[in-house]
């Protein structure tokens, strides 16, 4: 493991907790990294073992069972567990960020009470669910129906692409409530997994986290109580907007965690392996991609970190969740083709860890927005305001 001695201006509390998540997350899930990818299957176990961690409701008030540590803290989570395993850091995401965060800020007392304590203690298992088959760029065009009938919403359509979704207990889903009212008729709402009408369709087979399970959630007049709804009816857009900020900046962890994990396999690499008669590191060739992972590591964190600590003080922007994402999903799927000619026929072959980081690496560039669409947000806001 190469760890840097640069610490980004971290105090004790946040270096305790990296290191507290660091060393479980080397103890218990990178010997399981490779198992679960093989096996594309989730180790429902861990969800308990987080929980004990107290690491699933980080952004959580004590009230709930959280650690209310914020987003800063919520992202060295994600990325020391992404480093140990991208796969069971994506899920945590999806859990921790998603579904819980979404609950804590958006929730009532009563819903709040109701959801976060099993959430936050890994009993249940929480997604959220935006995309659509039809409806993934363009997420604001969903087709998923919620229809008022007395003291309930009858939900019919789908959701595709959900983390967790094959496991989940509590599942944020958007509906549209009012269909002629664009943005402004989508309403979210909290769906248990028993509710008559809800159901789960096959798991998904993914290029790469394959060790995070991802299904279709299919609603057939679903039934759910109108006082599930979160935040607002018709006021949905705004829980699904600010929810993307958090979630881009949490999720952003998760690239720094694989670029991390490129160097854990990199840098010992280039000390052992020999050719023409010295390790490999010798050469200047090898060292200056040591120096290039090195640097962009340090600069995708530095701008991440920043982010982060922009959501503490309750200044998240649209322009710099999408910008942090954009730049280290882009720098993690580079570094991991590093790691891969680095390593030449060994990073070639699944013996090695480094063909499966770049798979896992590839889902940051299209999941929570895609690249293209996180260039057209900054872009757009940049041009108009310096208009
Ligand atoms: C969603 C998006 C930003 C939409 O763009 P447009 O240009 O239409 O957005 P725009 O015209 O800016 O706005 C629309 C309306 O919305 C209002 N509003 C915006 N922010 C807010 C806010 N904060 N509060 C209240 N209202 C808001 C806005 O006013 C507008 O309404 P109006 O037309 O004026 O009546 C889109 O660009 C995007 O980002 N797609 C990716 C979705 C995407 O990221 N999925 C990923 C899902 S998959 C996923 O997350 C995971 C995948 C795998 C791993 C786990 C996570």
């Amino acid at each position: 493991m190469f760890n840097s001695s640069f610490n980004f201006d971290l105090d004790e509390t946040l270096v305790a907790l990296r290191d507290s998540v660091r060393q479980f997350a080397q103890k218990e899930i990178a010997p399981i990294a490779a198992e679960v990818d093989q096996s594309n299957q989730f180790p429902l176990a861990m969800w308990k073992k987080l929980g004990d961690l107290g690491v699933l409701g980080v952004t959580v008030s004590e009230e709930y069972g959280g650690a209310n540590m914020g987003y800063l803290a919520h992202t060295l989570v994600m990325e020391e567990i992404s480093r140990a395993s991208a796969s069971i850091g994506l899920s945590y995401g999806a859990h921790s960020n998603l579904c819980v965060n979404q609950i804590y800020l958006n929730g009532t007392d009563a819903q709040k009470a109701r959801y976060l304590p099993g959430l936050v203690s890994g009993d249940q298992i929480g997604a959220l669910a935006m995309s659509e088959p039809g409806a993934g760029s363009d997420v604001v065009s969903m087709g998923l129906r919620a229809d008022k009938k007395g003291d309930h919403y009858l939900l019919n359509g789908n959701k595709m692409w959900i983390t967790n979704g094959p496991d989940a207990h509590t599942y944020v889903i958007y509906a549209k409530t009012d269909t002629s009212a664009g943005p402004k008729g989508i309403t979210a709402f909290i769906v248990e997994r028993d509710y008559p009408g809800f159901s789960r369709a096959q798991k998904l087979d993914k290029l790469g986290m394959r060790g995070s399970n991802t299904c279709e959630l299919v609603f057939e007049d679903c039934q759910v109580p109108a006082e599930n709804i979160l935040g607002k009816e018709n006021e949905g857009v705004k829980v699904l907007m600010s929810g993307l900020d958090y979630e881009r900046t949490v999720l952003s962890g998760g690239c720094t965690g694989i670029m991390q994990a490129c160097m854990d396999v990199v840098v010992p690499y280039v000390h052992e392996r020999k050719q023409f008669g010295q390790a490999i590191g010798e050469f200047q060739l090898m060292q200056g991609k040591l120096a290039d992972m090195y640097v962009t590591l340090n600069a995708s964190r530095s701008y991440l970190y920043n982010v982060a600590k922009a959501c503490d003080r309750g200044e998240t922007n649209r322009k710099d969740a999408a910008g942090v994402i954009l730049y280290c999903a882009e720098n993690a799927t580079q570094m991991a083709l590093e790691a891969i000619q680095t390593l030449g026929g060994n990073g070639y072959i699944n013996e090695y860890p480094t063909g499966r980081l770049l798979r896992d690496a590839k889902l940051y560039e299209i999941g929570a927005g895609t690249s293209e669409i996180r260039r057209m947000l900054i872009g757009r806001e940049l041009f108009n305001e310096t208009a």
